[in-house]
């Protein structure tokens, strides 16, 4: 059954996510503010918005978007991988908070765009409290390329693919010392242990975190260099500055902003994050990397555990 869709967010994954649905038959409009069209006219009758515009943009978009009608059996689906500078909100909450009687449904997984616009196959979840709408989105998503799984815990499916940004920094960041495949599997695996503690005190299930939002997402971009989080880290370890980095960069690097948001958030809420601590520290130009490594190496000892 052909669906009707509007895809927000032209940029590599909203290109790519509407090429997908498109795929599929689906009647699909994209949308950015470069469009000539205006934001009302591609949403009437749209059956799924998905919003797939960086974290910068929720916000003012989610205010546009309000200012329209929208019916309520409109299913919103969220695919930004971010924080909310202001608010910490993640952008599923604020676009749950703006349309408390739509279904909203998180879309993430292990999605490198450029691979997916390859044709290669990928896979990925879609998470939300109402399973039915997930269904659908799915079959809108799903085939022989792009294989979709459901989930229903829609926060861990979105920390997931937000906290593994931070993760991809360190991550580069330890490609470009050099340091090596044991240190590489050593931060991968610590750093999955600390999204799963953040992601837990969140109220997020430490289930989906094994899954392709969390673990499978953190391998794709901590390994990839078509990655712009693991370029942000790389680039910093080879000596480039933040800002050099960042206006070459191909699109936007959302582990930028989120370090920040997180680790001054964890360090309210008393949760060790001692990862994110060091690449948030590495981004402010207050420590190099290689001390950056020094400290996490040189830390107490304890048991091997995700709890602090
Ligand atoms: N690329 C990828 O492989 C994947 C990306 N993601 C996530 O998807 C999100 C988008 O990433 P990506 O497409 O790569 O990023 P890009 O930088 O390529 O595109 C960003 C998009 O956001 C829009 N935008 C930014 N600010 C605003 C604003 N204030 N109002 C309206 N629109 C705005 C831009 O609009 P405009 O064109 O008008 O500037 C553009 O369409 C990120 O959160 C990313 O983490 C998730 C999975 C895969
Ligand atoms: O989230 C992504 C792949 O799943 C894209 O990662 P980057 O934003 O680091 O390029």
């Amino acid at each position: 059954m052909e669906t009707k869709i509007t895809v927000i967010g032209a940029g590599a994954w909203g290109s790519t996510l509407a090429f997908l649905a498109e795929a599929n038959g689906h009647q699909v409009r994209l949308w950015s503010r470069q469009s000539s069209s205006t934001l009302a006219d591609v949403l009437a009758d749209a059956e799924i918005v998905v919003s797939a515009v960086s974290m910068k943009g929720v916000r003012p978009v989610v205010e546009q978007v309000k200012s329209l009608e929208i019916g309520k059996q409109v299913i919103f689906v969220t695919a930004t991988k971010g924080l909310d500078a202001s608010t910490t909100c993640t952008p599923s909450q604020i676009w749950q908070a703006a349309f408390p009687a739509n279904s909203v449904v998180v879309l993430a997984g292990p999605n490198l765009s450029k691979e997916i616009q390859a044709g290669l196959p990928a896979a990925t979840v879609v998470g939300s409290h109402d399973l039915e709408a997930a269904k659908l989105v799915q079959t809108v998503f799903n085939s022989g390329r792009f294989r979709v799984y459901t989930n229903d815990d829609p926060l861990g499916v979105e920390l997931g693919g937000t906290l593994k940004n931070v993760m991809a920094i360190a991550a580069g960041a330890c490609d470009g010392l050099q340091l090596g495949t044991n240190a590489k599997a050593a931060l991968v695996t610590r750093g999955l242990a600390e999204i799963i503690r953040i992601g837990n005190h969140w109220g997020a299930k430490t289930d989906t975190f094994y899954g392709l939002s969390g673990l499978g997402d953190l391998l794709a971009t901590c390994n990839s260099p078509l990655s712009r989080n693991y370029q942000v880290g790389y680039g910093l370890a080879i000596g480039k500055s933040l800002t050099e980095i960042l206006t070459n960069l191909e699109g936007t690097a959302e582990g930028v902003n989120t370090s920040q948001v997180l680790v001054h958030l964890a360090n309210q809420q008393g949760i060790s994050v001692p990862i994110s601590s060091e690449v948030d520290r590495l981004l402010q130009g207050n420590v190099t990397p290689q001390a950056a490594v020094n400290s996490l190496m040189l830390r107490d000892v304890k048991p091997e555990t995700h709890l602090p």
